[in-house]
């Protein structure tokens, strides 16, 4: 009977996907009436002539094929329930083919070339599940009618308005749209999620309001002039800033000029404070890099590298679509005019290499891929990517050279940023269309700061801030004030994670007091910090002398910061910042046995790791080894219960390398490749995802291992001819003879290694400029073939253990590889698919 059923599945549902198929082969074609599903994803199909036979068709997947017109005859298939078309090139879908398909619940549009919809998609009322990201849409009216819908994807399209019907439905409740221009209701509304842009279009009907709000970044090396510019541009006349009075994380203010609202964040130039950008820096903004021409070298090509790559670079990684503009400061301290217009050119003309460098090496790899076409699905699939990274434009204007402290060039910068930001082609959107409540909110919060109606730190209880607005408002109600405060954070004008549980409470109505906080232990000078506690201080912690000599031999050799260390820091910085309220002192501060805000704002923002101090029946302290007898490697004087570590404090990789070992050639390997570069403070971030995940770890300056039972698996940064890259290896368990050695054995190190993936990434969604390229090397020694992984992309959500078919892959130096070494692969045995 078994049999027999399976026997039955296997006709109605076939899969030929991966087949390097350019037609649609006789087999298909003579399925007949029996097949219900049909896979075809992975080929190189251009049309599906002669689909419409398969009659009884439910679901129907072309993606990943080489379609650029829309398959006229799926509208003969009127059984279809879902059907897959992402990444083809169609830019056009012809009226009449969705009014047929009555019984459609599922299509996936995403990755082509559509510039419109077919009016009649308003037809398929049972659609329930709609993709249509990456496209080139404009206007998606036509999905109002769409009465069943659930979960909508319009991700990078041009989309500007939303229709406000949409949202009406209440079974929708799955919606996203980053990457669009829109303006109404702007991105950061939508990022909300469906309740927010609900609550926005109710708001609306009222009343609205149209706001040029231009999101004004300041970057560039420490002293270059940000916070020059930045005051004198809020003063309308030169500020001389006092060294004394640097920026301290972040400065957040804003300025009406020319009918345009400018919000300006002005960054502190200091790197340790890199690690807060990512918060603030968002998509359409106007970046100001100030470098400063007097301290400027042209024959050091470091100072090119510190005071302008390194930042062009991260803006380009980070907002990819920004607009930036280079000021040169301190012209009047450079030697003459010559040397002003000698510094100009040459950082002009080293910008313009430094993007067209990056512009070649995306060719480049382009080219690679083309010649390397042995496994077309892969092929095509990264190429689609790399082709969607260059569509990405920063653009940088040429320098401008500027004496801060002369008025008239301060009020003629002024002009020249509003003639750039009225300049349509490189700010095409910057009106946003607002509910009146939303500015009313907004310019309340405001008001009840200058007014210090709340505290100088601004860290405020959600039901305060309703309070003191509801003094204002009347009816506001909780209901009203959430998605306005969640388009402010988003904005970046307050900081609210309501999705944390210990944090969802609080809001912080002044950001940078946030960075002031981390401050406290976010330094270079972090051991003299802890050297200079004073007895007293100590006291307050209840610790002693031998705590502190002990809390700087930890931080030195194993870069971790007792918590207890970390309690009496924040306490002496809190009290250098005059906040003597004790009761919020140790709600922030927390004691030995609550953790306290803090601790949970570092873990929040991924700055450091939290880990158990060695105890003797620990298993899980970092220096647990697996299968050896456990024995603590000290006994602590201090046995309080945590620390944290800063994977940026150490400063070699001996202890991973101890419990690692030799790199073998049988080692599972996988390694994922950065264009133009790793991020900054990328691997750290990674270290501490990762390690979250596996109790058992090591971490080295940029080696990290980790393991669970006797699987290890390593990663770390690597640079191969000038390539960057980073590398995941596990070592192979060998199992005595009478265990199958199939694919089945593997599954734990592809798990280990598919997590550690994963965790890298979704660290990259922070980089929408970052190009990656994902591949298992040819382990033949001296061989530099790769194999790329078609399908990195869809890490999470699918089964990636199914995808490779073949047992055998043969590098293009004729080396032959099982393919479970190269890719998760289930063994037949334990194959899902077969399972089914
Ligand atoms: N002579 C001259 N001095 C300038 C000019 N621009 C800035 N300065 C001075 O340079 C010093 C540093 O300027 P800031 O604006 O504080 O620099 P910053 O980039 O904000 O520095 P960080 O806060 O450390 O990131 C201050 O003393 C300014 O007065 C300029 O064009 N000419």
């Amino acid at each position: 009977m078994m049999a027999q059923s399976n026997d039955f599945q296997r006709l109605e549902k076939r899969d030929f996907s991966r087949k390097k198929l350019k037609n649609l082969p006789k087999e298909v074609l003579t399925l007949g009436t029996d097949v219900l599903y049909l896979i075809l994803k992975n080929n190189r199909l251009k049309h599906v002539r002669g689909i419409s036979a398969l009659r009884n068709l439910k679901e129907l997947n072309l993606s990943a094929n080489e379609l650029l017109e829309f398959p006229q005859e799926i509208a003969q298939l009127k059984n279809l329930e879902k059907l897959y078309l992402s990444q083809n090139g169609i830019t056009q879908i012809p009226e009449g083919v969705f009014s047929q398909l009555e019984k459609l619940q599922f299509l996936k549009l995403s990755t082509n070339r559509l510039k419109e919809l077919p009016s009649d998609l308003g037809n398929c009322k049972s659609l329930q599940y709609l993709n249509l990201s990456n496209n080139y849409l404009k206007d998606v009216k036509v999905l109002e009618a769409l009465c069943s819908l659930e979960e909508l994807y319009v991700k990078s399209n041009k989309l500007t308005e939303l229709p406000a019907a949409l949202f009406l439905n209440p079974d929708l409740t799955k919606f996203k749209a980053d990457g669009n221009p829109l303006r109404k209701p702007p991105e950061e509304v939508c990022a909300g999620g469906v309740k927010s842009i609900q609550h926005y279009f109710n708001m609306l009907g009222s009343s609205e309001q149209c706001v040029r709000r231009v999101k004004t970044m300041f970057l560039g090396s420490s002293m270059a002039g940000k916070s020059t510019i930045c005051y004198s541009l809020r003063k309308g006349s030169p500020v001389l800033v006092d060294i004394a009075d640097r920026t301290v994380g972040i400065e957040i203010s804003e300025k009406q000029l020319g009918g345009f609202s400018f919000l300006f964040w002005d960054f502190a130039g200091q790197e340790e404070y890199y690690f807060t950008h990512h918060v603030f820096i968002t998509p359409q903004a106007l970046v100001i890099l100030a470098i400063n021409l007097a301290s400027y070298d042209v024959l050091d090509p470091q100072s090119f590298r510190d005071s302008v790559s390194f930042w062009i670079k991260n803006v380009q990684l980070r907002v990819p679509d920004a607009v930036v503009l280079v000021v040169g400061t301190h012209s009047d301290e450079c030697r003459d005019e010559v040397d002003v217009q000698e510094k100009k050119e040459d950082i002009d003309r080293k910008i313009r290499g430094m993007l067209e460098e990056r512009k070649a090496n995306l060719e480049r790899w382009k080219k690679n891929l083309e010649e390397d076409q042995k496994d077309t699905a892969e092929f095509s699939n990264q190429l689609r990517y790399l082709r969607q990274c260059t569509e990405h434009k920063l653009q940088v204007l040429d320098l401008l050279p500027m004496d801060c402290t002369n008025p008239e060039e301060i009020e003629k910068f002024k002009e020249y940023i509003l003639q750039q930001v009225q300049n349509s082609d490189l700010f095409p959107n910057i009106e946003k269309i607002l509910p009146q409540l939303y500015q009313e909110v907004e310019s309340s919060i405001k008001a009840l700061k200058e007014d210090k109606d709340i505290p100088e730190h601004g860290v405020m209880l959600f039901e305060e801030i309703l309070n003191e607005l509801n003094e204002k408002f009347g009816e506001l109600d909780q209901e009203d004030l959430q998605p306005i405060l969640r388009y402010l954070h988003r904005i970046g004008i307050i900081v609210w994670y309501e999705e944390i549980a210990d944090l969802k409470e609080t809001v912080f109505v002044e950001p940078s007091f946030l960075i002031k906080l981390f401050k406290t232990v976010v330094r270079h000078d972090l051991k003299n910090q802890l050297q200079s506690i004073s007895k007293k201080e100590l006291m307050e912690e209840k610790s002693l002398k031998v705590h502190q000599d002990k809390w700087i031999n930890d931080l030195v050799g194993k870069a971790t910061l007792h918590n207890t260390a970390i309690r009496v820091l924040l306490r002496k910085s809190l009290k250098e910042l005059e906040i003597d309220d004790e009761d919020f002192l140790n709600e922030i501060v927390g004691n030995r046995s609550s953790d306290g805000m803090f601790l949970g704002l570092l873990r929040q923002f991924e700055i450091c790791l939290p880990t158990q101090l060695n105890s003797p029946l620990n298993p899980q302290a970092p220096d647990f080894v697996p299968n050896t007898k456990w024995e603590p490697s000290n006994t602590s004087v201090y046995n309080a219960n945590g620390a944290c570590l800063f994977p940026s404090h150490r400063m070699d990789n001996d202890v991973v390398l101890r419990y690692w070992g030799e790199d073998m050639n049988d080692n599972i390997q996988v390694q994922v490749y950065f264009l133009p570069e790793i991020p900054h403070g990328f691997f750290h971030r990674l270290i501490i995802k990762s390690c979250s995940l596996y109790p058992v770890h090591w971490v080295g300056k940029d080696h990290c291992l980790v393991s669970t039972g006797p699987t290890l698996v390593l990663f770390r940064e690597k640079c191969l001819k000038d390539d960057q890259l980073i590398e995941i290896r596990c070592k192979r368990q060998y199992r005595s003879a009478n265990v199958s050695t199939a694919g089945g054995e593997l599954r734990p190190s592809w798990d280990m290694i598919l997590a550690i993936l994963r965790k890298l990434v979704e660290l990259t969604q922070q980089w929408p400029g970052l190009c990656l390229y994902v591949c298992s090397p040819c382990t033949v020694v001296d061989c530099d073939d790769h194999f790329a992984w078609p399908d990195w992309k869809e890490l999470n959500g699918h089964d990636l253990y199914n995808i490779q078919k073949d047992d055998k892959m043969l590098c293009s130096n004729g080396h032959t590889h099982r393919t479970e070494l190269l890719f998760p692969k289930a063994s037949r045995t334990h194959s899902k698919a077969d399972d089914k």
